[in-house]
């Protein structure tokens, strides 16, 4: 594989390897391993339940807009989750709320890290939202769908139906697979996996 150069960006520090794939797909697991690579990596979802934890900056703001959805361990995602997931109105009303303090700690994020070659931003949504036109390269984790499927089913309070409604929000792997530059594949040992991410953040330590 060879060193991956964005046209004319010498001297913009860091390259943003966007890291992205439906649910179960293994971007946490992905994710983990870039920063076994000593990749930095901003993990979106990650920020999304600290600021919705204990004492989280947007507890107060998702209680008013959805009452009940919250309590002393902050929000109830389980209960929030019914609310929104399958209902795209009230999906949007929550996204509106969450997704620009996202933003904000990712920006602050790539100002700490801005002297690295390379840094990963890890978001679940990064084709849906189109943060995918930012960054500089694409990795996309994937699997077989019955493995999937199979991964997804085995988590507490997750439901056939539930899984229909999220897969229905996403887009799909297939199409994920067709835009990615990097293809991360899950559906074999880690080890594999792991050397799948090896070679990616290969191409991008100092040229
Ligand atoms: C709806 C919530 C409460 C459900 O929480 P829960 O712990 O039950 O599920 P979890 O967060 O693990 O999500 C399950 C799957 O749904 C996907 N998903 C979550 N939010 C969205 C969304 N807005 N659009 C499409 N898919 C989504 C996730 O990527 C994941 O694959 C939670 O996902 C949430 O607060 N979502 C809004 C914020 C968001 O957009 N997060 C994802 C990107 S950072
Ligand atoms: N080769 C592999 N690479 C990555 N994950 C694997 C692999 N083999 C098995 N797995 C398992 O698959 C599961 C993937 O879960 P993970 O939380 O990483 O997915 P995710 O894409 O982050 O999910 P979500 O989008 O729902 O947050 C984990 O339990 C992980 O241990």
């Amino acid at each position: 594989m060879t060193h991956y150069k964005r046209p004319g960006s010498r001297l913009r520090r860091p390259f943003i390897l966007g890291l992205t794939g439906s649910i179960g797909m293994g971007k946490s697991t992905a994710a983990t391993m870039f920063e076994r690579e000593g990749v930095p990596v901003f993990d979106a979802d990650a920020e999304v339940h600290r600021l919705q934890g204990p004492g989280g900056a947007l507890v107060a703001a998702i209680e008013a807009r959805f009452p009940g959805t919250t309590g002393p361990r902050g929000v109830d995602r389980q209960e929030l989750g019914r609310r929104v997931l399958g209902n795209r109105h009230e999906l949007a009303a929550l996204e509106a709320i969450v997704h620009p303090a996202v933003g904000r700690a990712q920006k602050k994020f790539l100002a700490r890290h801005r002297a690295r070659d390379v840094v990963v931003l890890d978001i679940p949504l990064l084709f849906e939202k189109g943060g995918w036109h930012r960054v500089g390269a694409v990795a996309v984790v994937t699997a077989p769908m019955w493995i999937q499927r199979k991964r997804v089913l085995r988590r507490p309070g997750m439901t056939n139906a539930k899984f229909k409604a999220i897969r229905g929000l996403q887009v799909p792997d297939r199409v994920k697979r067709a835009r990615a530059d990097f293809l991360i594949e899950t559906g074999r040992p880690k080890s594999e996996t792991h050397r799948q991410i090896r070679r990616i953040a290969s191409c991008f330590h100092a040229q």
